[in-house]
């Protein structure tokens, strides 16, 4: 198993446990979907297998396994990179996207031809156009979309075990969310990526994912395949977010 959590709990500062008793696992290239309304605890739950809780968020109980170890911040480093909602606002606006590009693989011991060829070949694999061009472009030449998808290669050119997506596709436009999507899944499978995505979209979480984890105030309240959580759910809560897509898996398809 890549990723093993088990009856994880958090707290920030000295207040109540946001996340209580989560467990769930992740399998190599496969997709795990965390789904839950505004406040559940999603994000924190994907911060802290990122090792990125800020600083006044702790783990007060369980265990994060990665590889069937106790997982480290150093090998979370090397082996797990994140997309955000906004990760193509995240590049800097004066300067253009290959000195970016170059510098992040750089920070992971990647230089010269190889970075060159990783970065035109990714590029190239989320389907930007022109890729030498794009590298010569400022962030504010690209459209939204455009960004989000040069945010996708640059996490996936460190040849990640796990992605960690927080709401991917959010700030884009339905039909870049789904093209966006299709992008991000193509690429992981190619490179048997596993992928830890966050959202509040159930029709996302049943387009994407192998497993869905639902929560609600900080609880797993649902746990399983995707198809039996979408076609079998026990929970009132799931049954919910059900009712609310009206084809469950066909939406982005
Ligand atoms: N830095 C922080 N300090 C204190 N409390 C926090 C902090 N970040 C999150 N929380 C609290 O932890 C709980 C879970 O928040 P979290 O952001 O993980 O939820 P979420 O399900 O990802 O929500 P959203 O979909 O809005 O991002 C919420 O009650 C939130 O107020």
């Amino acid at each position: 198993m890549l990723l093993e959590v088990n009856d994880l709990s958090i707290s920030y500062g000295k207040g109540n446990p946001v996340v209580h008793g989560v467990s769930f696992s992740v399998d190599k290239g496969k997709i795990l979907a965390i789904i839950g309304e505004s406040g559940s605890g999603k994000t924190t739950v994907l911060r802290a297998v990122g090792h990125i809780l800020p600083r006044q968020g702790q783990v007060t109980g369980g265990h994060i396994l990665f590889e069937g170890k106790e997982s480290e911040t150093k090998t979370i480093r090397e082996k797990t990179s994140f997309i955000f909602q906004d990760s193509g606002a995240m590049l800097n606006p004066i300067r253009t996207i290959g000195t970016e590009f170059s510098e992040y693989l750089a920070a992971h011991g990647i230089t010269g031809g190889e970075a060159e060829d990783r970065m035109t070949n990714l590029l190239s694999q989320v389907r930007l156009p022109d890729p030498a061009g794009i590298l010569k472009s400022y962030p504010f030449e690209l459209s939204g979309g455009m960004r989000q998808r040069v945010g996708i290669a640059m996490a996936m050119a460190i040849h990640p075990e796990l992605i960690l997506a927080d709401e991917p596709t959010s700030a884009l436009d339905v039909t870049n969310q789904a093209v966006v999507v299709r992008e991000m899944m193509d690429v992981c499978a190619r490179a048997d990526t596993a992928i830890i995505v966050v959202t509040h979209n159930m029709a996302l979480a049943s387009y994407m994912a192998d497993t869905i984890l639902v929560m609600k105030d900080g609880n797993a309240v649902e746990y399983g395949s995707a198809e039996k959580v979408i076609y079998h759910p026990k929970d009132p809560y799931t049954k919910l977010l059900l009712a609310a897509v009206p084809d469950p898996g066909g939406v982005l398809s």
